[in-house]
């Protein structure tokens, strides 16, 4: 037998709990304040000088911290508003941006796993960890969850994670699934091995563009390379293009970019934003290159305490589960749901790390069977507020041996706007 854990076992613990002071309703437009750090402001703020700030708080990069972030706080890094999504900037101002192999510095590194160290005291802005560089989506939807808080890019997920556990960031904005690449599995494994709550949900439309240096044209093209989700979400165009080369697979989509510029690499593009393109300074071969326009990133916001439920606006539920009889139980799990109408959006199943294969001994000796096991993701659309879903998740747990609910939290229901422009080449 087991229990949910707290604050899903019962309704009143929720009221027990102060609201999230922190969680912010996603405004219906997009707005990043660019400007990177080092040149343009994470958010509201210039990156650098909040990073800096994090850097000798912690006590843990000092000797990492590199000359090049002293003029971080310049005055073209300070808040400047604009609307942007994926770099698609449509504001005025000069962003005052990064050019690589120029006098303007490189932005900051992400954090490593040896970066992690207990526990910085802060002020009251709201770090948000992403995995990538700046220029990355997930920077953009770190930016669309949190449009005040402080970007902290990591190289990997894991970091992203422990960032948060460890009190070095407040927040975390993961991707977990995209429209046409699927799921991002990492994640989903990653959710399980940590405690942290899903408190969010951010989707972001993908506009991907080819990034070459200047003067690069698309015939001259050898590789491409990108992160793969980037490049599973522009397979078909890439090769509408011609572009019937290399394509390799690196961290992620703005680091794509950087490696680009930094190697001087004139026989390699990259597939990432349009802000992306403006920080490193590379030029756009084609714009709108993903195989569908409504090509969306799901992302999640991760804390490390999770929200109270509510039913004055549509919530969703994500929870995991397992059973020592395999996926034979999978029916009467998902009859819970079905029964009370309440819709699943999405189900996934990784498997049990811990149990990865099941033996069964045929009775008549005719050999071994071998089921794999499985961890079911299952999203539904219902708060833990709601008795519906409080009795769902009774009636599912009596059929588990394993459950765990990842996070109760309000569905994005930002207002559906396309990616824009479609393919269109300029190199070829
Ligand atoms: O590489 C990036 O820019 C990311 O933010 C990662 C990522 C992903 O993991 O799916 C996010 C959104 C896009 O789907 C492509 C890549």
């Amino acid at each position: 037998m087991h229990t949910l854990s707290p604050p899903y076992s019962n309704a009143i613990s929720y009221l027990h709990r102060g609201p999230d002071p922190t969680f912010r309703v996603v405004p219906t437009r997009i707005t990043v304040k660019c400007g990177y750090g080092f040149e343009s402001a994470s958010f509201s703020q210039g990156f650098g000088s909040t990073r800096t700030d994090w850097q000798s708080a912690c006590a843990i990069l000092s000797s990492k911290v590199d000359s090049q972030n002293e003029d971080s706080t310049t005055p073209a890094a300070a808040g400047e508003n604009i609307a942007a999504v994926n770099g698609h900037k449509s504001a005025e101002t000069d962003l005052n941006l990064v050019h690589v192999g120029g006098e303007k510095t490189l932005p900051p590194k992400p954090l490593t796993i040896s970066d992690l160290s207990p526990a910085p005291m802060h002020g009251s802005q709201l770090r948000v960890a992403y995995q990538g560089v700046p220029g990355a989506y997930s920077e953009a939807a770190a930016g669309k969850a949190y449009p005040n808080g402080e970007a902290i890019p990591c190289d990997q997920f894991e970091v992203a994670f422990q960032a948060v556990e460890l009190w070095i960031a407040d927040r975390a904005v993961l991707p977990v699934e995209n429209s046409l690449g699927g799921s991002i599995h990492r994640n989903y494994d990653l959710l399980l091995r940590h405690r942290l709550h899903i408190v969010g949900e951010v989707q972001l439309p993908v506009h991907h563009c080819l990034l070459a240096l200047p003067g690069v044209r698309s015939e001259y093209l050898t590789r491409v390379i990108s992160h793969p989700q980037a490049l599973a979400q522009c397979e078909h165009t890439l090769t509408k293009l011609g572009l019937n080369v290399a394509r390799e697979a690196v961290d992620d989509t703005a680091g794509a970019a950087e490696f680009v510029a930094s190697n001087n690499l004139r026989d390699t593009a990259a597939i990432a934003s349009a802000r992306a393109a403006e920080l490193y300074g590379l030029e756009i071969l084609a714009d709108g290159i993903q195989d569908d326009a409504n090509n969306v990133t799901r992302f999640v916001m991760l804390a490390r305490e999770p929200i109270i439920p509510r039913t004055d606006r549509p919530f969703k539920t994500s929870i995991v589960f397992a059973h020592d009889k395999g996926t034979s139980v999978l029916f009467k799990v998902l009859s819970a749901f079905a029964f009370r109408n309440i819709s699943l959006t999405k189900i996934e199943s990784r498997p049990h790390r811990n149990h990865p294969i099941r033996i069964v001994d045929d009775d008549k000796n005719e050999g071994t069977a071998k089921h794999f096991e499985y961890m079911f993701y299952v999203d539904f659309e219902a708060s833990m507020a709601e008795v519906r879903a409080q009795n769902a998740l009774a009636e599912v747990q009596e059929f588990t041996s394993f459950l765990r609910v990842l996070g109760s939290y309000p569905m994005d229901m930002t207002p559906w706007s396309p990616s824009t422009s479609s393919s269109s080449s300029r190199g070829d």
